[in-house]
């Protein structure tokens, strides 16, 4: 496969506290980014500010060290206290368009959520960097969904935008080459890793089944 020039990234770990089910974050950050996760997203939808900003600061440490671009979710102000390589937004959150005209978003990677084929026209599409097709299948992960794209929404999609494309909802290493093959640039996975026995091998063996 062939890396996006605007987001060269292969395999993109969103990790929760929750999602690590009673595992150390930090951990388990480590050991994906041993397996070879290109790129993280700190999603902690249940915590405080506090909390959040806290685990933001020591995913940041860690992050900064091996060189992994750090996004935050849903929160600008949580991004630019830990100096964030970027936030990703939905429709619910923040607006792509708002946050680019504030000086810390300018040169800083913003994600969105495409849920509906209408926001490929709108202002938000076209300044974000990278956006999420949410979800490719539906998930136990994420619950307040609209639309499951499957393979041939990714398919029309990519006939649609040149804008990187990222993956995400239930995949895994049996149906990322295929998520790839129909279009998308990137893999953006929760449970098939944070929930494995072994972060580190999953990391590895998905990014293979990307890479082959
Ligand atoms: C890479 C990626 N794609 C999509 C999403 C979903 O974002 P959003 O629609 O804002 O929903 P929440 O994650 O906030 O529940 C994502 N987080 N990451
Ligand atoms: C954050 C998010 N956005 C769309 S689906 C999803 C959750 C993906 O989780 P999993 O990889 O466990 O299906
Ligand atoms: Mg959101």
């Amino acid at each position: 496969m062939k890396l996006h020039p605007q987001f060269p990234y292969a395999l993109y770990l969103v990790i929760s506290h929750e999602a690590c089910k009673g595992k150390d974050m930090i951990q388990v950050a480590q050991q994906a980014i041993r397996g070879g996760v290109d790129i993280i997203q700190l999603r902690e939808k249940k915590a405080s500010e506090k909390l959040f900003l806290q685990r933001a600061q020591q995913l940041r440490e860690l992050t900064e060290k091996h060189n992994v671009p750090l996004i935050i979710n849903d929160n600008p102000k949580v991004a630019s206290q830990v100096n964030a390589a970027g936030i990703h937004v939905g429709n619910r959150d923040s607006r792509p368009a708002l946050l680019r005209k504030k000086p810390y978003f300018k040169e800083r990677i913003i994600g969105y959520s495409i849920e509906y084929l209408s926001q490929l026209d709108n202002e938000q599409t076209a300044t974000s960097d990278y956006l999420g097709i949410s979800p490719v299948f539906r998930t136990d992960t994420k619950k307040d969904t609209v639309t499951e794209w499957g393979l041939e929404g990714i398919s029309k999609i990519r006939q649609l935008t040149t804008k990187p494309l990222v993956g995400i909802g239930n995949l895994h290493q049996q149906n990322a080459g295929s998520v790839i093959r129909a279009g998308a640039d990137c893999i953006a996975v929760v449970s098939a890793i944070c929930g494995a026995e072994d972060p580190e091998k999953a990391a590895y063996e998905l990014k293979n089944a990307i890479l082959r």
